[in-house]
């Protein structure tokens, strides 16, 4: 196993031109379509390394292999999907490791089974893939590169402009930490916004409770500045006199929508699906 291509020891103008020079050699053109936007920063690849676990791993887009030979050579085993089959052929020549298995599929559509996901993962589909990761309970550990945004959407505060139901349920699922902040620069094509790395490791499974809390903040969201228990009494029929209209204003106070913690949804979640009302 080993490869003599290491895009960790690289210098940043090396990386910078290994990565040009591959995609010319291919005559290919990155495809905005597909987020493609490949890392040409080394310090970006040995703190991520250093960030992920040394067990069996799924990296989802893996491009031309920037990050996947590094991780190659720290986890015992690795996956790596990724939908562009050109890309995929590149990464499988440049890796040269006997430990990674390439799949050409789409991320979105593919069971993850592995303990850990990493990636740094195509824009268009993070909702998507965080909320996959969210109810696969197998995994355990998540390491990826984000737009800083949505990085810091994902540990916004209650009452912020940029806490909304992704924030609730993966918090209420994982600690999340944003570990490190890469200008444009560290990425070709440079795209319009930084990125961040994060982590997420997994204290609670996802269960009845949270799929209740899901469905709970899918109808509470719609209206997010409103009264949270003027929406609630609202979407779900609660009357003004019941005993479970009692138990959410204790909870919900007069408070928005988008000032409530995770922590009180949750418990609210629970009460209303053992009511039989979620
Ligand atoms: C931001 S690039 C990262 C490439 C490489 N890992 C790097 O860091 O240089 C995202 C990669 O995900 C791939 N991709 C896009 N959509 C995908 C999907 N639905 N499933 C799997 N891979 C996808 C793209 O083709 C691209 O290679």
């Amino acid at each position: 196993m080993g490869s003599y291509i290491r895009p960790d020891e690289m210098s940043r103008h090396d990386l910078f031109s290994w990565t040009i020079s591959i995609l010319r050699e291919h005559g290919l053109r990155p495809k905005r379509k597909l987020s493609q936007n490949f890392i040409v920063d080394p310090r970006l690849i040995r703190d991520f390394i250093n960030h992920v676990s040394h067990v069996e791993t799924t990296e989802i887009g893996c491009g031309l292999g920037t990050l996947t030979i590094p991780l190659s050579r720290v986890v015992p085993r690795l996956i790596c999907i990724e939908i562009d089959e050109k890309l995929l052929g590149i990464a499988v020549k440049n890796s040269n490791t006997s430990n990674t298995l390439f799949i050409n599929a789409d991320a979105t559509k593919y069971t993850l089974f592995s303990r850990q996901v990493v990636g740094n993962i195509p824009y268009h589909v993070t909702s998507n893939i965080l909320v996959s990761i969210a109810r696969s309970n197998n995994v355990e550990r998540v390491v990826f590169t984000l737009q800083k945004d949505v990085a810091e959407r994902l540990v916004a505060k209650p009452g912020s402009k940029q806490y909304g139901r992704i924030t609730i349920l993966l918090n209420t699922l994982f600690n999340i930490e944003i570990t490190g902040i890469y200008g444009p620069s560290s990425f070709y094509p440079e795209p319009k916004v930084g990125h961040a790395i994060i982590t997420l490791t997994r204290r609670h499974v996802f269960n009845q409770d949270v799929f209740a809390l899901e469905k709970l903040t899918r109808l509470l969201f719609t209206q997010r500045r409103r009264i949270a228990l003027r929406v609630l009494a609202k979407s779900l029929g609660i009357r003004e006199d019941s005993e479970i209209y009692m138990y959410a204003r204790e909870l919900l106070g007069d408070k928005r929508v988008y000032e409530v913690s995770g922590e009180v949804y949750a418990a609210l979640a629970r009460r209303l699906r053992e009511n039989g009302l979620l």
